[in-house]
Protein backbone atom coordinates (compact mmCIF):
# COMPACT_ATOMS: atom_id res chain seq x y z
CA UNK A 1 0.00 0.00 0.00
CA UNK A 2 1.10 3.23 -0.62
CA UNK A 3 0.16 6.72 0.86
CA UNK A 4 0.21 10.05 -0.72
CA UNK A 5 -0.06 13.59 1.16
CA UNK A 6 -1.72 15.97 -0.79
CA UNK A 7 -4.68 18.75 0.21
CA UNK A 8 -7.46 16.80 -2.24
CA UNK A 9 -8.25 20.11 -3.59
CA UNK A 10 -4.83 19.85 -5.34
CA UNK A 11 -5.97 16.16 -6.61
CA UNK A 12 -7.71 16.78 -10.36
CA UNK A 13 -7.86 13.83 -12.73
CA UNK A 14 -6.15 11.09 -10.82
CA UNK A 15 -9.33 11.10 -8.82
CA UNK A 16 -11.14 9.26 -12.11
CA UNK A 17 -8.70 6.76 -11.41
CA UNK A 18 -10.60 5.32 -8.09
CA UNK A 19 -13.49 3.55 -7.51
CA UNK A 20 -13.88 4.51 -3.83
CA UNK A 21 -13.65 7.59 -2.31
CA UNK A 22 -13.18 7.92 1.38
CA UNK A 23 -13.60 11.14 3.03
CA UNK A 24 -12.68 12.01 6.51
CA UNK A 25 -14.91 13.55 8.36
CA UNK A 26 -12.72 16.71 9.49
CA UNK A 27 -11.82 17.47 5.68
CA UNK A 28 -14.24 20.46 5.81
CA UNK A 29 -15.00 22.16 9.29
CA UNK A 30 -18.26 23.04 8.76
CA UNK A 31 -21.32 22.89 6.19
CA UNK A 32 -20.05 25.10 3.40
CA UNK A 33 -16.71 24.05 3.56
CA UNK A 34 -17.44 20.36 3.65
CA UNK A 35 -19.69 21.00 0.42
CA UNK A 36 -17.10 22.86 -1.68
CA UNK A 37 -14.96 19.76 -1.35
CA UNK A 38 -17.50 17.20 -2.31
CA UNK A 39 -18.23 19.47 -5.13
CA UNK A 40 -14.48 18.94 -5.99
CA UNK A 41 -15.02 15.49 -6.00
CA UNK A 42 -17.98 15.41 -7.64
CA UNK A 43 -15.95 17.06 -10.40
CA UNK A 44 -13.33 14.89 -10.73
CA UNK A 45 -14.37 11.78 -9.94
CA UNK A 46 -14.93 8.31 -12.23
CA UNK A 47 -18.50 8.33 -13.00
CA UNK A 48 -20.13 5.33 -11.16
CA UNK A 49 -17.36 5.76 -8.55
CA UNK A 50 -18.28 5.53 -5.02
CA UNK A 51 -18.15 8.14 -2.42
CA UNK A 52 -17.74 7.25 1.50
CA UNK A 53 -18.62 10.26 3.31
CA UNK A 54 -18.64 10.84 7.20
CA UNK A 55 -21.31 12.89 8.68
CA UNK A 56 -23.56 13.81 11.94
CA UNK A 57 -26.89 13.81 12.79
CA UNK A 58 -29.07 15.05 15.93
CA UNK A 59 -26.42 16.52 18.68
CA UNK A 60 -23.53 14.72 16.89
CA UNK A 61 -23.34 17.67 14.79
CA UNK A 62 -21.93 20.29 17.41
CA UNK A 63 -18.90 17.88 16.82
CA UNK A 64 -18.76 17.05 13.25
CA UNK A 65 -20.15 18.77 10.26
CA UNK A 66 -22.97 17.70 8.45
CA UNK A 67 -23.10 16.55 4.90
CA UNK A 68 -25.45 19.06 3.15
CA UNK A 69 -27.67 16.84 0.50
CA UNK A 70 -27.85 19.94 -2.06
CA UNK A 71 -24.17 19.46 -2.79
CA UNK A 72 -24.66 15.73 -3.66
CA UNK A 73 -26.90 16.52 -7.21
CA UNK A 74 -24.51 15.05 -9.06
CA UNK A 75 -24.53 11.46 -6.59
CA UNK A 76 -26.95 9.12 -6.16
CA UNK A 77 -27.29 8.49 -2.90
CA UNK A 78 -27.67 4.81 -2.22
CA UNK A 79 -27.79 4.69 1.83
CA UNK A 80 -27.42 7.31 4.73
CA UNK A 81 -26.51 5.14 8.33
CA UNK A 82 -27.00 7.22 11.70
CA UNK A 83 -25.48 5.03 14.58
CA UNK A 84 -27.37 4.61 17.52
CA UNK A 85 -24.73 3.47 19.82
CA UNK A 86 -21.53 5.33 20.92
CA UNK A 87 -20.04 5.74 17.06
CA UNK A 88 -20.41 9.22 16.84
CA UNK A 89 -20.61 9.37 13.03
CA UNK A 90 -23.19 9.04 10.56
CA UNK A 91 -21.70 7.33 6.73
CA UNK A 92 -22.84 8.36 3.43
CA UNK A 93 -22.49 6.01 0.75
CA UNK A 94 -23.25 7.66 -2.58
CA UNK A 95 -22.34 7.02 -6.16
CA UNK A 96 -21.32 9.57 -8.47
CA UNK A 97 -23.72 9.20 -11.37
CA UNK A 98 -22.78 7.56 -14.99
CA UNK A 99 -22.35 9.48 -17.61
CA UNK A 100 -20.90 6.74 -20.08
CA UNK A 101 -20.17 9.53 -22.94
CA UNK A 102 -17.98 11.31 -20.61
CA UNK A 103 -15.14 8.37 -19.60
CA UNK A 104 -12.21 8.78 -20.60
CA UNK A 105 -10.18 5.33 -19.89
CA UNK A 106 -7.22 7.88 -21.65
CA UNK A 107 -7.21 9.70 -18.06
CA UNK A 108 -5.65 6.60 -16.94
CA UNK A 109 -1.80 8.12 -17.67
CA UNK A 110 -2.56 10.60 -15.06
CA UNK A 111 -2.38 7.94 -12.80
CA UNK A 112 0.78 8.95 -10.46
CA UNK A 113 3.02 5.77 -9.79
CA UNK A 114 2.08 4.15 -6.99
CA UNK A 115 -1.30 4.96 -6.93
CA UNK A 116 -3.45 2.54 -4.92
CA UNK A 117 -6.65 0.63 -6.25
CA UNK A 118 -6.58 1.34 -10.00
CA UNK A 119 -9.67 1.91 -11.76
CA UNK A 120 -11.72 -0.94 -13.11
CA UNK A 121 -14.74 1.07 -13.43
CA UNK A 122 -16.18 0.38 -16.57
CA UNK A 123 -19.92 1.35 -17.15
CA UNK A 124 -21.22 -2.06 -17.62
CA UNK A 125 -19.45 -2.82 -14.36
CA UNK A 126 -22.26 -0.99 -12.28
CA UNK A 127 -25.25 -2.25 -13.77
CA UNK A 128 -25.47 -5.03 -11.53
CA UNK A 129 -24.05 -2.74 -8.47
CA UNK A 130 -25.59 -4.08 -4.93
CA UNK A 131 -24.52 -2.62 -2.23
CA UNK A 132 -22.48 -4.53 0.31
CA UNK A 133 -24.51 -3.22 2.75
CA UNK A 134 -27.81 -4.85 2.38
CA UNK A 135 -27.45 -7.10 5.64
CA UNK A 136 -26.67 -3.96 7.45
CA UNK A 137 -28.85 -2.20 10.00
CA UNK A 138 -29.92 1.11 7.79
CA UNK A 139 -31.65 4.03 8.31
CA UNK A 140 -32.85 5.72 4.96
CA UNK A 141 -33.25 8.93 3.86
C1 LIG B 1 -9.91 13.52 11.95
S1 LIG B 1 -8.82 12.94 10.69
C2 LIG B 1 -9.66 11.56 10.04
C3 LIG B 1 -9.41 10.30 10.80
C4 LIG B 1 -10.04 9.07 10.14
N1 LIG B 1 -9.44 8.82 8.84
C5 LIG B 1 -11.51 9.23 10.03
O1 LIG B 1 -12.04 9.55 8.94
O2 LIG B 1 -12.19 9.02 11.04
C6 LIG B 1 -9.09 14.10 9.38
C7 LIG B 1 -8.13 13.88 8.27
O3 LIG B 1 -8.53 14.71 7.17
C8 LIG B 1 -7.35 15.19 6.55
N2 LIG B 1 -7.65 16.39 5.79
C9 LIG B 1 -8.26 17.52 6.22
N3 LIG B 1 -8.35 18.42 5.23
C10 LIG B 1 -7.79 17.85 4.12
C11 LIG B 1 -7.57 18.28 2.79
N4 LIG B 1 -7.92 19.51 2.38
N5 LIG B 1 -6.99 17.43 1.93
C12 LIG B 1 -6.61 16.20 2.33
N6 LIG B 1 -6.78 15.73 3.58
C13 LIG B 1 -7.35 16.56 4.47
C14 LIG B 1 -6.39 15.44 7.70
O4 LIG B 1 -5.07 15.42 7.27
C15 LIG B 1 -6.71 14.27 8.64
O5 LIG B 1 -5.86 13.18 8.34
Amino acid sequence: MVFHTADIMDVTHELKEYDVIFLAALVGMDVDEKGKFIQHLAKYMAPGAILMLKSAHGARAFLYPVVDPRVLQRFDVLSIFHPDDDVINSVVISRRYLKPANIDRNNRRHLANGSIMPSSCKYCDFQAFNSPLNNMKMVDE
